[in-house]
């Protein structure tokens, strides 16, 4: 590499860059003075509103982007062979249909393309998607695609401090392109992800750009920069195909919000600003899912199976009380008995309309019901038989009966129109409705679904169940009820109930008279008020515009960690994208959830039956190699028949274990915290996570937080984070350190999944602390270090005497 500021070289690529800039500030200049006098605009009709609202969007996109692509606009140069000029608008990347043609000789990449004003709009820039700009990602030695010279710009804000080239001139290579991969690879890593337009490989690339229709599978191993390469495919669509995709969205769905912050930085670096990144459970519009639930049932409502549970929950709702339906029509008591209201139900499901669609055609076949029930009241002609009232007559009875409360409710009551939300809760709070909707599930994995009492929040898992709901349902029809209101009354009857459970299973102390001034919850609040309590908060932002409407047809999805999806959360998912233009990325081997997926083909088979590409990512970017050696003893558990990810650099470090000086949790927990210090005390610039077993968040949490900053070692907590394996899916950082292995194996439905996500998190030192005294099984290369009671600053009197 060349560096400094002396090199000639460095100083005519900086004179080129401060030109870039240059350009690239008068752009700006001239978008933010367009967008003022836009904004300044006055006086104008509805439609000149509209329009300059369209305009005003539009160019403060422009300004976002310009104003995004500022840091490391230009990283490359390539040199090519021969004398073809390329025609047409699209080499460097701006509108196709420009006249200019791209300089043969040399071309510059970067974030955005660049023309000059010099009225041949010569280009100076090529963006990094352009066709033009795909030589300096792919070409090879080998295949040198006309490239004579490849160069690396490595700058700091505006300022040009190194280049890397590697020349192909000749048919033979000096390559040190390797050299800026590897800088970025062992750079300090911060809570963001970084893009990496500058060092996409050719594997990635060749991802990136795969053409766009259907569904596009990309595995690949830890590290090997699936989410990088997903998100830069993002980017890349949007910019080949902005038009349509403008207007449909991207949705790009992650598995945890932590993640989508780690990762959120990454599009708007590339100037992209108009992708939707959300979980799975905030894609049911008014709905977030605050509460939390045990595995089991979480994996229980992600099976397929519900998807008929939940239709047999709705034909339940459909389903005519034995009694039939009883009514005081003019003073006088009319039953329609049982088995008419149940063929009106069948003669209604006719019609085959969703639930709340139908609830008209019922209502119109109950009314006829009763008409003809009123009208035998009268009887008939006893001459000749025939009925007494005349058409007319019936006329006038139907329309007095349909205007008629009492009869509106009756109908309403036997065919209640409903929203999801009040489906779903009906359902789960209630033993006798999931028995009738669930049959096919045992007792105990009932009895794991119900929910006594009132709703208090949703889970992640029922987001899809909400949304198979609001499928079944359909919306409800115009001059039917308020949706609000049925919500509303489904939970005030549950919180009905609720009360009622509460009053019933009071202890008998409470009887006392001593006792019966003591304050209870059905004293202090009435049902209302305590649904009114229990109501979800909305808390969409104008931004998530597609997100709020449950029925938007995004143009592509991106899932990333897809791996961890439910049956149900597809189902939900592929509903949002109906062209099924999809890339989803991930790694079976990862798979930590019960429900997530054991083979691609058993995750897209009910989807696109087998109309779907598989690509495969095989270099591993994040691992050191001796990190990667103690993982792929894990992946050898996991599938012998998978191939680790080659790791493409050595820390010369290798992953350590120690044993914990005291193997309770609470023990265990405080030798985590001290290790994590002394981590940061060692190296301050790095960041440490300490992945512990579900069962040991707390505590090691805990122990973290009660870290003394103002002790020498580390700082207290700053700087360390502390979570489980579902938590730090998709993360990464300097240094890790695993608590418990061994547990982590045995804890969660799928612990060797757990075990890799944890072990391959490390960009730079892996550690693990381990309760026994051999070293933990099945994990290759490791290098036993003394006990944490050993450590210097460590050793506690307790420890001491713990230590056999
Ligand atoms: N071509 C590249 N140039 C520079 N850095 C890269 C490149 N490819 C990947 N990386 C880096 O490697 C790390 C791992 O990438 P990424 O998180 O995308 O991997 P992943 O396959 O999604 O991993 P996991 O399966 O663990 O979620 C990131 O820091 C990413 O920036």
């Amino acid at each position: 590499m060349s560096s400094g500021g002396e090199s000639p070289e460095i100083a005519a690529e900086q004179a080129y860059v401060d030109g870039l800039h240059t350009r690239l500030d008068t752009l700006r200049n001239e978008a933010v003075a367009a967008l003022d006098a836009t904004l300044a605009s006055t006086g104008l009709t509805h439609q000149g509103l509209v329009e300059r609202d369209l305009s005003a969007h539009e160019l403060a996109r422009r300004v976002a982007q310009l104003d995004a692509v500022e840091s490391g606009l230009c990283f490359g140069r390539l040199d090519m062979a021969g004398t073809a000029v390329e025609k047409g608008g699209d080499e460097i990347g701006e509108v196709a249909g420009t006249r200019a043609t791209a300089n043969a000789e040399t071309r510059y990449v970067g974030r955005l393309g660049l023309r000059a004003d010099d009225g041949e709009l010569t280009p100076l820039l090529i963006d990094w998607r352009a066709p033009a700009a795909r030589p300096f990602y792919v070409a090879t030695a080998l295949h040198p695609d006309r490239v004579r010279r490849r160069r690396h710009i490595r700058s700091r804000g505006r300022r040009v401090i190194g280049i890397w080239d590697e020349d192909f001139s000749g048919g033979t290579s000096e390559v040190n392109g390797d050299a800026a991969l590897l800088e970025a690879l062992t750079a300090a890593r911060t809570d963001r992800m970084s893009d990496i337009v500058p060092t996409i490989q050719a594997e990635q690339d060749e991802v990136i750009r795969a053409p766009h229709a259907g569904v596009l599978v990309v595995q690949g191993g830890p590290g090997t920069g699936k989410t990088a390469v997903a998100l830069h495919r993002a980017a890349y669509l949007l910019y080949t195909r902005r038009e349509r995709l403008a207007r449909s969205g991207v949705l790009v769905v992650g598995p945890t919000a932590t993640f989508l912050s780690y990762i959120g930085e990454v599009l708007p670096s590339l100037g992209e600003t108009g992708v939707l990144l959300a979980t799975v459970d905030r894609l049911f519009p008014g709905v977030t899912a605050r509460r939390a639930e045990p595995a089991a049932s979480a994996e229980i409502k992600g099976r397929l199976a519900m998807a008929e549970v939940l239709a047999a929950a709705v034909e339940d709702r459909e389903r005519p009380p034995d009694e039939g339906c009883r009514l005081v029509l003019d003073r006088q008591p009319l039953t329609v008995p049982h088995e008419a209201c149940a063929r009106l139900v069948e003669r209604t499901r006719q019609a085959g309309l969703r639930h709340n669609e139908a609830a008209p055609v019922f209502r119109g076949l109950f009314l006829d019901e009763l008409v003809e029930r009123v009208a035998a009241r009268y009887g008939t002609d006893v001459l000749d038989g025939s009925p007494l009232l005349t058409g007319a007559d019936l006329e006038v009875i139907r329309e007095e009966l349909a205007e008629d409360p009492e009869v509106l409710g009756a109908a309403d009551a036997l065919w209640p129109v409903l929203t999801p939300t009040a489906l779903l809760a009906g359902l789960l709070g209630s033993r006798e409705r999931l028995a009738a909707a669930a049959p096919g599930l045992t007792e105990a994995e009932r009895a794991a679904l119900h929910r006594p009492g009132a709703p208090a929040g949703w889970t992640a898992a029922d987001v899809p169940l909400l949304d198979e709901a609001a499928e079944l349902l359909g919306p409800v029809p115009p001059g039917g009820p308020d949706p609000a209101e049925v919500e509303r009354a489904e939970a005030v009857r549950l919180a009905r109930e609720a009360l009622d459970v509460a009053y019933g299973s009071r202890g008998a102390e409470v009887e006392n008279a001593e006792d019966a001034e003591e304050l209870a919850a059905w004293d202090l609040v009435d049902a209302e008020a305590l649904a009114e309590r229990q109501a979800e908060v909305d808390v969409r932002t104008p931004a998530q515009r597609a997100a709020a409407d449950r029925t938007w047809a995004f143009g592509h999805v991106v899932v990333d960690e897809a791996q961890e999806l439910s049956p149900m959360a597809w189902r939900l998912v592929m509903r949002r994208c109906p062209s099924r233009s999809m890339t989803l990325v991930g790694d079976i081997a990862q798979a930590g959830s019960a429900g997530g997926a054991a083979s691609w083909d058993e995750v897209l088979a009910p989807h696109v039956g087998d109309r779907w590409r598989l690509a495969e990512l095989t270099v591993n970017y994040r691992l050191p190699a001796e990190v990667a050696e103690v993982a792929a003893g894990v992946l050898a558990r996991i599938d012998p028949a998978r191939r680790a990810p080659r790791a493409v650099r050595a820390a010369g470090e290798r992953p350590w274990w120690r044993r914990a000086a005291d193997a309770s949790p609470a023990g265990l927990a405080a030798g985590a915290a001290e290790l994590a210090a002394a981590a940061r005390a060692a190296r301050p610039a790095e960041r440490v996570a300490v992945l512990v077993p579900r069962g040991l968040l707390a505590e090691a949490r805990r122990a973290v937080a009660a870290l003394d900053p103002g002790e020498d070692v580390g700082g207290g907590a700053d700087g360390i984070v502390v979570l489980d394996p579902a938590e730090a899916k998709g993360l990464e950082f300097d240094a890790v350190l695993v608590v418990d292995p061994e547990r982590m194996v045995t804890e969660g439905p799928r612990g060797l999944g757990d075990l890799y996500v944890a072990l391959t998190r490390p960009t730079r030192r892996l550690g693990l602390l381990h309760p026994g005294a051999a070293p933990p099984a099945g994990l290759p290369g490791l290098a036993g270090l003394p006990g944490v009671a050993e450590l210097p600053g460590v050793a506690r009197e307790k420890d001491a005497a713990a230590r056999p």
